[in-house]
């Protein structure tokens, strides 16, 4: 495993130490790293995977296991960010899906699924901390949160379909659950990636913060709005709201993989992955 957890001297009662600390690999190794604030019991999930937090399978897993430890723990709010001080995640990593090896194709999309089941359904209250560009992928994981708090001057966007790529349902659903219909309805078949005025304005984004150090302050304010409220009837209000969403994906969890290893070998998908990763690696020289 390739994540750090770091957790300062005085921990919430409900945290066991001895399941919190987990062998810190080398710093060259980490891909997530968690921190909790010992004083509010809150995380802060960061992605490092230079140069773009591109989600390949390695960084997916150990988003997973980051998620599912920060939940097991009984954290009481769960901030994603990212360690770039320019990208929060530039999507899913494409090397994984153009000329892939088929086994870990399937692993990589089950890995995916995972990650946002466990976001998207978390009992911890989530928020993202967007401090960069956050494109498809990237964006499932910010909107897959309770609230989102973004940096300005970036862009954010289900972008699939300027890449000729379609997303699957699971990626819609969870822009239905942030912005109104017709709006998502508009913003998926365009692909369009928004600014972050545009994204506040939409409300894609519930604030702008000049610093990475405001937004996640934001986030906190956000996870202190439910200090008067019951966690458990919180999150069970959250768990029904989410249910139907999350329950047609675990009804069609295996057919879903089959569905995207079937579209990615298509040669008509493969020529346009190809041609994309081309234009992104000219736009770098
Ligand atoms: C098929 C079923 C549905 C699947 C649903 C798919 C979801 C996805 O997430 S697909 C991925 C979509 N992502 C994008 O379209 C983002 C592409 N990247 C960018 O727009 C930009 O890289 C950026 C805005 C995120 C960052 O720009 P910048 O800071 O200028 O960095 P560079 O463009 O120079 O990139 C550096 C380096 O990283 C490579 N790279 C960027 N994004 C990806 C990626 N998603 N996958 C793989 N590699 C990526 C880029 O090619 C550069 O590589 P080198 O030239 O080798 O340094």
């Amino acid at each position: 495993m390739q994540s750090a957890l770091i957790v300062g001297k005085k921990i919430c009662s409900s945290l066991l130490l001895r399941n919190w600390v987990r062998p810190l690999s080398a710093a060259s190794d980490k891909l997530t790293n968690v921190e909790v604030n010992d004083k509010t019991g809150f995380a802060k999930l960061t992605m490092n995977r230079p140069p773009v937090n591109g989600l390949n399978l390695d960084l997916l897993r150990d988003l997973h296991q980051s998620i599912q430890d920060i939940e097991k723990n009984k954290c009481r709010g769960l901030i994603l960010t990212s360690a770039s001080n320019t990208i929060f995640s530039a999507g899913l990593d494409i090397m994984e899906m153009y000329k892939p090896d088929q086994e870990r194709l399937k692993q990589f999309w089950t890995a995916l699924q995972d990650v946002w089941l466990a976001l998207y359904g978390s009992a911890v209250p989530t928020a993202a901390a967007i401090n960069g560009h956050s494109p498809a992928g990237g964006c499932l994981l910010a909107a897959s949160c309770e609230y989102r708090v973004m940096l300005p001057k970036y862009t954010i966007g289900l972008n699939e379909t300027q890449l000729g790529i379609v997303a699957p349902k699971w990626f819609m659903s969870t822009f239905r659950n942030v912005l109104p219909r017709r709006i998502a309805e508009q913003a998926l078949t365009q692909g369009k990636m928004f600014t972050s005025d545009e994204a506040l304005k939409i409300g894609l984004v519930d604030e702008l913060a000049a610093t990475k150090e405001e937004a996640l302050l934001k986030c906190e304010k956000f996870f202190a709005s439910f200090a008067k409220t019951d966690p458990i009837a919180r999150y069970l209000t959250k768990k029904q709201l989410r249910h139907n969403d999350i329950k047609e994906l675990l009804d069609e969890k295996v057919q879903d993989v089959e569905n995207f290893v079937l579209f990615v070998n298509q040669p008509s998908v493969q020529k346009g992955l190809g041609l994309y990763l081309e234009s992104l690696k000219k736009k770098a020289k």
